[in-house]
């Protein structure tokens, strides 16, 4: 088999692992759901929900999260775009999110199905305590057979605590739940070479390594003004799945049918990764960072090819306010973030420590700065 085989080989089991997911997160954007002038458009949203009820019939437990929110409020209130600022933003929500939670139950309800709706912040998946409930309280409506409806609680959410683009939450979300696959749907049928709207450009139909990314320029939000993350957001989000091994595949609202089944549409993202334990899915996707520990180059080797634990001499510089038990980001010599992990120390305790060897050091100042079980290295 040639490697361009074996890749295709690959990348179909791709779609098959979606067309086949036992549990499958399905993204919604803004901009396939709402118009400016309109508020919700009520008949995309009934051919959504009759897609997934219909693979909910086949057994599958599906988890939507769907934005929309601030658009379909903007109608009902007389606002003539999406708002710049936040409190006009989060108002728009408030009105926006009851419409869809109902339109949601009131569609659902036609194949017999039961929504819950399910509101996050930021801070829900950043605080280790939070995440755990979020992730218990997910699972649990899957069991009831329920259908979870996800979205951020944009109207608490502050701007220092949104995470402002749902793709990132979907990928999150999918993790959570210990997904199958997760769905980005918008109003592009895939990912091109470069945005569409901008002249002639070429459909990409697989993404197996990062270096497949290399040469498409992505770009943000569509036409419609609706949408917040723009192609960016979605290629990230397929990636941090990917690259915890939920496999990823991103079209258009119109090709769901046909992309919940194996048809060769929109883009499809290989899994990059083997799954993560929950543990280091938080730290290496969810987890906030309260500051930056600077590694040589050799102790980026130990940290990220070998899985060691970190220890002082590999460290040459420090940021942040951080105390033991925090987040940190581990920059290697270039500036890149090579990882993220747990430090064992208060910010107040390295600058004597870093750069010396252990053997330099006092017994109770030789425990690993980052033990290795704490480490979550990115890609
Ligand atoms: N390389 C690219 N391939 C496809 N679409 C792109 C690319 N770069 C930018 N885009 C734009 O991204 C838009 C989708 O993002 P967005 O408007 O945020 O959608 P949503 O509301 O579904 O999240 C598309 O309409 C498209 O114009
Ligand atoms: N939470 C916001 C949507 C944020 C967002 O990511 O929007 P989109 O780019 O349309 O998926 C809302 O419901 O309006």
């Amino acid at each position: 088999m040639t490697s361009s085989e074996t890749v295709t080989a690959g990348l179909s089991a791709t779609r098959r692992a979606v067309a086949t997911a036992r549990r499958i997160v399905v993204k919604i954007g803004s901009s396939s759901l709402t118009t400016t002038e309109g508020g919700l458009d009520g008949r995309r949203l009934d051919t959504l929900v009759e897609t997934l009820s219909r693979r909910a019939a086949e057994g599958s437990q599906v988890v939507l999260v769907s934005s929309g929110a601030i658009a379909a409020g903007l109608a009902p209130l007389g606002l003539g775009g999406r708002p710049g600022d936040l409190a006009t933003q989060q108002a728009a929500a408030s009105v926006g999110q009851q419409a869809l939670a109902h339109a949601y139950a009131a569609s659902f309800a036609r194949f017999g199905l039961t929504v819950g709706q399910v509101l996050l912040t930021a801070d829900d998946v950043v605080r280790r305590a939070h995440y755990r409930n979020a992730r218990r309280t997910l699972r649990r409506l899957l069991n009831l057979g329920a259908v979870p409806v996800v979205n951020e609680n944009d109207t608490v959410a502050t701007a220092e605590i949104r995470f402002g683009d749902n793709d990132r939450l979907a990928a999150l979300v999918a993790h959570l739940v210990e997904a199958d696959a997760l769905v980005l749907l918008s109003d592009v049928d895939a990912l091109y070479d470069g945005d569409p709207r901008h002249g002639r450009a070429r459909v990409v139909r697989e993404i197996a390594t990062a270096e497949d990314l290399e040469g498409i320029s992505v770009g943000g939000t569509g036409s419609s003004g609706l949408g917040t993350g723009g192609m960016t957001s979605k290629v990230q989000a397929a990636r941090v799945a990917c690259s915890a091994g939920i496999p990823a595949l991103l079209t258009s609202a119109e090709l769901a049918e046909e992309a919940l089944g194996e048809a060769e549409v929109g883009t499809v993202f290989g899994t990059t990764g083997p799954r993560l334990s929950a543990r280091r899915f938080w730290l290496a996707h969810a987890a906030s960072a309260r500051g930056r520990l600077h590694l040589d180059a050799g102790a980026v080797s130990a940290v990220v090819r070998r899985r060691r634990s970190l220890l002082a001499a590999g460290i040459t510089g420090m940021e942040g306010s951080f105390e033991g038990g925090d987040v940190v980001e581990l920059i290697g010599p270039s500036g890149e973030v090579v990882a993220r992990g747990v430090v064992a120390y208060d910010a107040s305790e390295l600058p004597e420590l870093i750069g010396r060897s252990s053997h330099e050091l006092p017994a109770e100042q030789r425990r690993e700065v980052v033990h290795a079980d704490d480490l979550a290295p990115l890609d």
